[in-house]
């Protein structure tokens, strides 16, 4: 297609639009080749379907031969349990690898006896879960377990809330919902889903899962990517945590207006003369041109056409009061009433608009000079100064009176952490300012979504929220995470706080509370750690069992040592296992130096949520713990990123 000459432009313009189209399709049916067909259900009268991860009709006569696991008719492999069958005798779950069978599993729901048909064994959730980790997610379709599948599946288009511990499938939910969205509500796929992750690292992770389904039209971002910003430094946490609170918007909003034809009476210089205008008239311009567009920039022109109307009629009426003065002068001399001798006698006391035709002005043609007059341009450039985001942030974090002013709530020493020099660099927590002031100088932003997923939500600060919140105008979102593990930044405790200001009560709540992660001797071993940092949640059952949590105590010298002889150790007696090194983020360098990295990921404390392995090994818990505050929080994160195998090197006090 993009051989053929294109004629004109506007030819070549539809030639790049339908090849994109037949990319994407291109991209869309080699997405399925990884395990095209995952299921078939039988019912009991010998009809079956056969379930995948897109439909595909026979050409001829329009026959399923494939449904997508995402239309109705495929609702019984999800829902059917023995209990209630639905109707079906039989649920098989295949496993392809390219276009051959490797595996065939059979569920028998109608109590019906096995035949030689039926292939009952291991449950392929089983076998999921117990599969070597890839270091990329794989998506779960063959296998979503009825509490998630209630959640992708719902009709709800409002905002949907997913919390569970550790391992329970949130990604999982969450993933799977934004194609089920894209499948089931037209409009909003349209109007696109965004994914919006923590960090780079974990989109890195989930990035398959996606495409696998089908899906290559998900934008996936995190925040900075978002505000197309790519800050060079970091915050201290009090700072950052401080630049995540809503006051800040409210701070950004408030110093704005300062900008905005602040209150006094105002002289406009037009050629030679001064046009003086009331405060009350610029005032009146201010809050129209406001009212009028949202966005400083954009209302700068309206605010500017408001002003030449303001400066005509000031300077009719004065014209209006310089001739009055002169019919005055003139009787005064003369004796003479001047209007039985022009008939215009209209535009005394009636008001400056109503001049007659003697002292007419040419107001189009006036307004049009003024539009054009450089020293209309000097006061519009006084009154309501062109700004770019950037300005307005500097403008508040770098002035103790504004801070002052426009933070009355703070306590000097928290202003005293925002303070910044001119020169000093954009941190992360600038970012979501950044965007704030971005909405207010030049209006919301041009890309908005139909639909926005957010994964590990517990993460977000109060000004993250309003910039997702900002792109995703339906207010259509599935939101998931576990306040239990957030991080030093965080500003929320618990979702009624994080979306009280965007949706108030209007959100609903899923709860999951399997781990289809860890094993349940992982997760008995942070038990503890769990009620002391959230000692309200109901910790997670898992499905398997497994080998018990290890501890091994070194000196702190042999701590790279330690580490090096336990994966070589692991690596020897499970070959080909993935392993992950969580640490404290000051002791990458040290470990990565010593060759770690040749044996297994290393992942600092700050970026290991959401991630997972076959085995893991914590390094110095009291150092994560003691490395950023909440650091507990970071801990329970590094110890329940196993699917397998846990090992914890503490180091011995000197
Ligand atoms: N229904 C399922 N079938 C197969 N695997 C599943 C299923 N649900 C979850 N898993 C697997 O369990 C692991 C944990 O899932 P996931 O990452 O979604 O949990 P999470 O709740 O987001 O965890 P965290 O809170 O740690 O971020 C993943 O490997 C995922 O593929």
């Amino acid at each position: 297609m993009l051989k053929a000459p294109a004629e004109s432009a506007g030819e070549a313009y539809e030639r790049e639009i339908a090849a994109d189209r037949l990319a994407r399709e291109i991209g869309r049916l080699e997405g399925a080749e990884k395990g095209l067909v995952f299921g078939r259900i039988d019912w009991a009268d010998g009809t079956a379907l056969r379930i995948g991860r897109i439909g595909l009709h026979r050409e001829e006569d329009d026959l399923p031969l494939l449904v997508d696991w995402r239309a109705n008719a495929a609702r019984p492999f999800y829902e059917a349990t023995p209990v209630h069958p639905m109707g079906l005798r039989r649920r098989r779950h295949l496993r392809l690898e390219e276009r051959t069978v490797v595996s065939v599993s059979d569920e028998l729901l109608d109590g019906s006896a096995p035949t030689d048909e039926d292939v009952v064994g291991d449950g392929p959730l089983t076998e999921a879960l117990s599969a070597r980790r890839t270091g990329r997610m794989e998506a779960a379709v063959a296998t979503l377990q009825a509490e998630q599948d209630e959640v992708v599946r719902s009709a709800h288009r409002g905002v949907t809330v997913v919390q569970g511990g550790p391992g329970t499938g949130k990604t999982v939910v969450a993933l799977h919902r934004a194609a089920y969205v894209l499948y089931a509500f037209p409009r909003a796929a349209e109007e696109g889903v965004l994914v919006v992750g923590p960090n780079a690292r974990f989109l890195d992770y989930i990035s398959q899962v996606l495409p696998s389904l089908g899906e290559n039209d998900v934008d996936l971002a995190t925040c900075r990517e978002l505000a197309g910003a790519s800050p060079a430094a970091a915050d201290r946490f009090d700072t950052a945590r401080l630049k995540g609170g809503a006051e800040l918007a409210d701070a950004l909003a408030g110093l704005l207006r300062a900008y905005q034809a602040p209150a006094g009476d105002f002289t406009v210089r037009v050629g030679r003369e001064p046009v003086h205008l009331s405060d009350e008239e610029v005032a009146t311009a201010r809050d129209a041109a406001a009212a009028a567009v949202p966005g400083h920039n954009p209302a700068r022109q309206v605010f500017k056409e408001l002003l030449v109307d303001a400066v005509t009629d000031a300077m009719q009426r004065d014209m209006g009061d310089v001739l009055e003065q002169i019919d005055a002068d003139t009787v005064a001399m003369t004796g003479l009433d001047l209007d039985r001798f022009t008939g215009a006698g209209r535009h005394r006391g009636e008001g400056a608009a109503d001049t007659g035709p003697a002292h007419e002005l040419d107001l189009d043609a006036l307004r049009a000079d003024l539009l054009d007059d450089a020293g209309l341009d000097r006061a519009v450039e006084a009154l309501w100064p062109r700004l770019a985001p950037g300005d307005l942030v500097r403008a508040l974090l770098t002035d103790a009176d504004a801070l002052a002013e426009q933070l009355p709530r703070l306590t000097a020493p928290e202003r005293s952490l925002l303070l910044r020099g001119p020169d000093a660099p954009w941190t992360d927590a600038d970012v979501p300012l950044l965007d704030e002031a971005a909405s207010l100088v030049d209006g919301p932003p041009e890309r908005t979504y139909g639909h926005v997923v957010v994964d590990e939500a517990q993460e977000l600060t109060a000004m993250q929220w309003r910039m997702i919140v900002r792109r995703c105008p339906a207010r259509a979102m599935t939101l998931v995470g576990d306040f239990a593990q957030a991080g030093p930044v965080a500003t929320a405790r618990d979702w009624k706080e994080a979306l009280a200001p965007h949706v108030g009560p209007r959100f609903r709540l899923h709860d999951l509370t399997v781990s289809y992660r860890t094993t349940q001797e992982i997760l008995e071993s942070v038990r503890g750690l769990l009620a002391r940092i959230a000692p309200e949640q109901k910790p997670t059952r898992s499905l398997r069992g497994g080998e018990s949590p290890r501890t091994v105590t070194t000196p702190p010298d042999g701590l790279a040592a330690a580490v090096l002889r336990e994966l070589r150790a692991q690596g020897a007696a499970h070959p080909g296992e993935l392993l992950g090194v969580v640490c404290a983020d000051t002791r990458v360098g040290e470990l990565t130096a010593r060759g770690v990295a040749h044996h297994a990921r290393v992942v600092p404390a700050s970026e290991a949520r959401g991630l997972e392995f076959d085995g893991v090994l914590v390094v110095d818990p009291e150092e994560i713990t003691a490395a950023r505050p909440g650091g507990e929080r970071d801990l329970y994160v590094a110890l329940t990123r196993a699917t397998k195998r846990l090992c914890t090197i503490t180091v011995q006090p000197a």
